[in-house]
């Protein structure tokens, strides 16, 4: 079958790491067509996206050395790397190609300090090299494991628009390019080794699709290639009942559907983001959650069956605060919803989660952390005129709470699960400030105390024996 297979920067993130997933495309190459997305290298040591885009801002703040300075250790990295997996032909051909790379780059680095000013436009050449690197690294060292393997820039499959260091892909012309570049390879039965992460717009000007982007280049590419499966490989056993640094008791799920992986996902538990996996779940695509550094563990599976049962995982997110607008005139105040909301958005501030109490009197609503700030204020200027009326009196933010949140598809129409969230907490001590459930009972949420989200987390967890 057709497998489209993505490792995340972890995974590839040493040589020892990288032969780890060389084992598990030789092995699944002899059973499957397969078509490979990697990461950039996530070194303990040296994280290089993230050493790629400070070495962008350092040059727009006037240091136009920074990249000259971190060249060299990007290179060892890869370098050495290579010397451990590759045959003395391979690296001779890297070296020189991975040095022009990075030169560009630095050349790049002056005419940003003398600029003064970095575009996003920019920032998208310095923050996708990383998968430029590794794609020929892989592509390096699987050949000289023996296989057929060729990297493979995205910025030559997938077409996206002009929104630069967050693209979206444009499906058609990326269907008709990707099939174009890789069916020709996987029928003479070579690996693409494609760059996660960027892609090009229609007039071939380098873009990315946003921190994290790698999966979705695997998603998108596993929905245009239709392929059968599509493999996610992480440092996880799969998706787990929850986030393992916070219950190390959780274990893995065998099963999951797609609802249950977007609530799950939206609620912190960030495996796979909602967006990166939505062209396979309109496509039906099964996706795999495996294990690059236990591969003979099943992982998770998640496809569109919803299953029975109660509840399946509890997530977190982390660095939320609370905005309350109360007052007793709001009873009754025709729009006031639609004017909060409108207030909220127009700064750009991700609502993640509403409550209002049936006597109409207080809307509360949780952003993340950052953009509270900006929130307020737009809420007071927007309700200025019921301030002063006292129609609203105050317009309050909480901030350091946590957003935890209890997810299953079974659990809709089961009841007595949210007596058993409140019974938990209630155990052990913790306050809840608000309560959220939607309509479709996937998921019940509640906001806590930062102070209490981790030994929330642990009580409800032991609570439904997950
Ligand atoms: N419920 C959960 N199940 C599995 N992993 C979780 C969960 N919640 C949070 N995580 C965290 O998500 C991370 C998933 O790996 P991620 O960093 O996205 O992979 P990569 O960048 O290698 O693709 C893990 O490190 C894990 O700690
Ligand atoms: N390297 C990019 C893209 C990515 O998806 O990486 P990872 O798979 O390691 O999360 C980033 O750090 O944002």
């Amino acid at each position: 079958m057709r497998v489209v297979m993505k490792f995340g920067g972890t995974s590839v993130g040493s040589a020892d790491a990288i032969r780890h997933v060389a084992r598990i495309v030789a092995d699944s190459h002899r059973e499957h067509e397969v078509v490979v997305v990697v990461s950039a290298m996530n070194a303990p040591d040296l994280r290089t996206t993230d050493t790629l885009i400070a070495a962008a801002k350092a040059a727009a703040a006037g240091n136009g050395e920074a990249t000259g300075e971190v060249a060299p250790r990007l290179l060892d990295l890869h370098l050495r790397a290579a010397a451990e997996l590759a045959s003395p032909e391979e690296c001779a051909a890297l070296e020189p190609e991975l040095r022009a790379m990075l030169a560009y780059l630095s050349n790049l680095s002056h005419s940003i300090a003398v600029l003064g000013e970095l575009t996003p436009r920019a920032l998208d050449l310095f923050s996708g090299l990383g998968e430029r690197l590794n794609a020929r690294l892989i592509a390096a060292a699987l050949r000289s494991a023996g296989l057929a393997a060729e990297a493979v820039d995205a910025t030559r499959l997938i077409v996206t628009d002009e929104h630069y260091g967050s693209a979206s892909p444009l499906m058609d012309e990326t269907r008709a390019t990707s099939r174009a570049v890789l069916e020709p390879m996987l029928a003479q039965k070579i690996v693409p080794v494609v760059t996660g992460f960027i892609g090009a717009t229609k007039a071939g000007v380098p873009t990315t699709l946003g921190r994290g982007g790698s999966d979705y280049t695997c998603g998108i590419l596993g929905a245009v290639l239709e392929a059968k499966e599509v493999w996610f490989w992480k440092e996880v056993d799969g998706v787990l009942t929850a986030n393992p640094k916070v219950v190390p008791e959780a274990r893995t799920l065998p099963r999951l559907s797609y609802n249950e992986m977007g609530e799950m996902a939206y609620y912190g538990a960030n495996v796979l983001h909602p967006k990166t996996v939505r062209p396979l779940v309109q496509a039906k695509i099964p996706i795999r959650i495996r294990n690059t550094f236990n591969p003979a563990h099943p992982g998770t599976i998640i496809n569109g069956a919803d299953m029975p049962g109660t509840a399946r995982a509890v997530t977190a997110i982390n660095d939320a605060s609370l905005i309350t607008v109360g007052g007793p005139g709001m009873l009754g105040l025709t729009g006031v919803a639609a004017r909060i909301f409108g207030a909220v958005a127009r700064v750009g501030a991700n609502t993640l989660l509403i409550t209002q109490a049936s006597s109409e009197q207080s809307v509360c609503l949780a952003v993340p952390r950052a953009e509270a700030a900006a929130a307020v204020t737009a809420l007071r200027a927007e309700l200025a005129g019921d301030l002063s009326s006292h129609n609203v009196e105050h317009v309050e933010v909480l901030d350091q709470v946590v957003i935890i949140a209890v997810v299953g598809s079974g659990m809709r129409g089961t009841p007595g699960i949210a007596g058993r969230v409140f019974g938990a907490l209630g155990n052990v001590g913790i306050n809840i400030i608000a309560i959220a459930q939607g309509s479709t009972e996937n998921n019940i949420s509640l906001v806590v105390a930062a102070s209490d989200g981790d030994a929330a987390v642990r009580a409800i967890h032991h609570s439904f024996d997950l």
